[in-house]
């Protein structure tokens, strides 16, 4: 413990206890008189975090609870966190994760995370040794141009890295020090936050071009250098960005990008869950997506592995995707098709939205849009009519991007609607059934991928893994939930699930010789034994 006493061990976050020290204790490291009488119990405290965070008036104003609360004792925030994960985490992370990227300036209280400027060029190497610790296993970085549903959002953007760190911990027990969240802070083109005075970012133009593309090489090669080990997350990145640094990286270091591959692993797990309940053939499926940036054309070609493995070749997989843009369905015929969506334009007229979905009939339909509302009564009620009971998974975030809300989905499908939502909604009571709609978030899936790449050690992170993550999310979804409208478990066996991908992962990382570790044969065991569990 660093030989922390008194007041020093008192205040140092990952070490105190509060007013958990025994007296034993307080003798011990010097605290008598520093404390009250009680020696409260970690579920003593946590009833009295809870009790404080319930009197907030705002979900903003539970963040920042939250937040100083990490700050001042990181093992009640995890164990707290954990408990109650239903309540915590749609406060750390999305939705009010957006909220607080978008106030961050105004809110900020306290440095965490990583930050690079243009002005480090040259020296990322030499200043990530500023950071404390030396066995960093995951890092979690942006460079705020597409956060969440909500755009460029520049230095503001570190929200979603710190965020997904403290779900790195609390959904599949990596250890806070082994993490770490990095801001590449290449400017922002949000000129309101330019003019804004408390703006704490780099306050110029995005660079973009030869500059932008040699800092962040920079910044990946610092990172092999610095932590050999550790795994990077791109997240948040602009497409074509987000694929560009995918396909240059992922057969070199250790990398994945979750917008494309954990999204695509999560919305694959629904699907394959949404069969259960259809009892459809997961190859006679077809699959619709509005919007063709990261998160729908990552999940089309997750898909295409998916098909192939059930037998399908690719041309036959392919066919079964189908795309609509702004203008209507993407078809052969389009000009200027995206590269990664070529694929998947088909040979059809064109056609509006709607008369797609009347014509393809797909059975299920996917928005990746970043735009409320492009989930109309009209599609509803369409893909209602052309199903017996549609498939609709709504990714946007957060709640106020969100194609449309649960309440629309089973109202205007007359309840027919399986559904599933990026953001999370209450559940919903329509007419003499109570439907709890499953939240679809790539949190069910890239904390038990970056588990098992640190159990494995695995040299790179493939496809085959988010195929094999997917297979095991959906199996954990059980009998009960499914008949409650859910195509995923429910967030509180987040843990389960996460340490079940790992397993996973490592097996396919044995499979594809990608380690060079020789794993125990109780592989399940092993991780779990690797999990964090915050207790005093
Ligand atoms: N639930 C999850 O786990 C999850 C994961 C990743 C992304 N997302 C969400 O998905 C959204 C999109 O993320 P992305 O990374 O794919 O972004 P992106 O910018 O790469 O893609 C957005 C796409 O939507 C299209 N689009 C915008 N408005 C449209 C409209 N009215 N009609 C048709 N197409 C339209 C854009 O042209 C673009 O192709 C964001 O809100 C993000 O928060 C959710
Ligand atoms: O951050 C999330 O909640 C999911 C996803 O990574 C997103 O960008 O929306
Ligand atoms: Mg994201």
């Amino acid at each position: 413990m660093k030989n922390l006493r008194g007041k020093a061990l008192l205040t140092d976050p990952a070490h105190t206890k509060s007013t958990g020290f025994t007296y034993a204790e307080r003798e011990l490291y010097g605290l008598r008189g520093l404390l009250p009488y009680d020696v409260a119990s970690i579920d003593k405290q946590i009833e009295r975090v809870l009790g404080s965070l319930r009197c907030k008036n705002s979900t903003i104003e539970k963040y920042i609870f939250l937040n100083a609360l990490l700050e001042r004792n990181q093992r009640l925030f995890y164990r707290t966190m954990i408990d109650h994960i239903d309540e915590i985490m749609p406060l750390v992370y999305t939705p009010t994760v957006g909220e607080a990227c978008s106030e961050f300036a105004h809110i900020f209280r306290n440095a965490q995370g990583f930050y690079i400027s243009p002005e480090d060029r040259g020296e990322i190497a030499t200043i990530l040794k500023n950071w404390p610790e030396e066995d960093i296993r995951v890092i979690v970085v942006t460079d705020g141009e597409r956060i969440l549903g909500l755009g460029d959002l520049g230095a503001n953007g570190m929200g979603i890295p710190i965020g997904k760190v403290a779900l790195y911990v609390a959904c599949s027990g990596i250890h806070p020090a082994q993490c770490m969240p990095v801001m590449l802070d290449v400017g922002t083109n949000n000129i309101a936050l330019r003019e804004d005075p408390l703006y704490l970012g780099y306050p110029y133009p995005r660079l973009n071009g030869d500059a932008y593309r040699s800092l962040v090489d920079e910044f990946v090669k610092a990172v092999q250098l610095r932590y050999p080990s550790a795994l990077i997350q791109f997240e948040d990145f602009l497409s074509p960005h987000a694929f560009e640094f995918l396909d240059l990286y992922a057969q070199k270091v250790r990398c994945f990008n979750d917008d494309i591959q954990g999204t695509a692993a999560v919305t694959l797990a629904g699907i394959y869950t949404s069969c259960r309940i259809t009892k459809k053939k997961f190859t006679d499926l077809n699959i619709m997506f509005l919007g063709t940036g990261s998160a729908a054309s990552g999940t089309a070609e997750l898909a295409v592995d998916a098909f192939r493995a059930a037998g399908l070749n690719r041309s036959q997989a392919q066919k079964r995707l189908w795309f609509i843009d702004r203008k209507g369905l993407v078809t052969a015929r389009n000009e200027n098709i995206k590269p990664r969506i070529k694929p998947f334009a088909h040979e059809h007229a064109a056609c509006s939205f709607v008369d797609a979905i009347n014509e393809i009939k797909p059975d299920v339909l996917i928005g990746a849009t970043g735009v409320a509302g492009t989930f109309t009564e009209a599609v509803i009620s369409k893909m209602s009519s052309v199903n017996e009971r549609p498939v609709i998974i709504a990714l946007s975030n957060p709640t106020s991007h969100t194609e449309c809300t649960a309440e629309q989905a089973y109202h205007w499908s007359n309840g027919k609607v399986i559904f599933a939502s990026g953001s999370p909604f209450n559940a919903v009571q329509f007419k003499d059934h109570l439907f709890k709609p499953a939240q679809g978030n790539n949190a069910y899936i890239f904390p038990g991928i970056g588990l098992g790449i640190y159990a494995s050690a695995a040299r790179l992170v493939t496809q085959s893994m988010f195929l094999a993550a997917a297979e095991v999310l959906a199996s954990t979804v059980s009998e009960q939930e499914i008949h409650s409208g859910s195509v995923y478990p429910a967030l509180s066996r987040v843990r389960e699930v996460s340490h079940a991908i790992a397993v996973a992962v490592c097996h396919v990382a044995i499979r594809e010789e990608l380690t060079s570790l020789s794993l125990p044969e109780d592989i399940s065991g092993y991780v779990r034994s690797l999990m964090y569990e915050p207790n005093y």
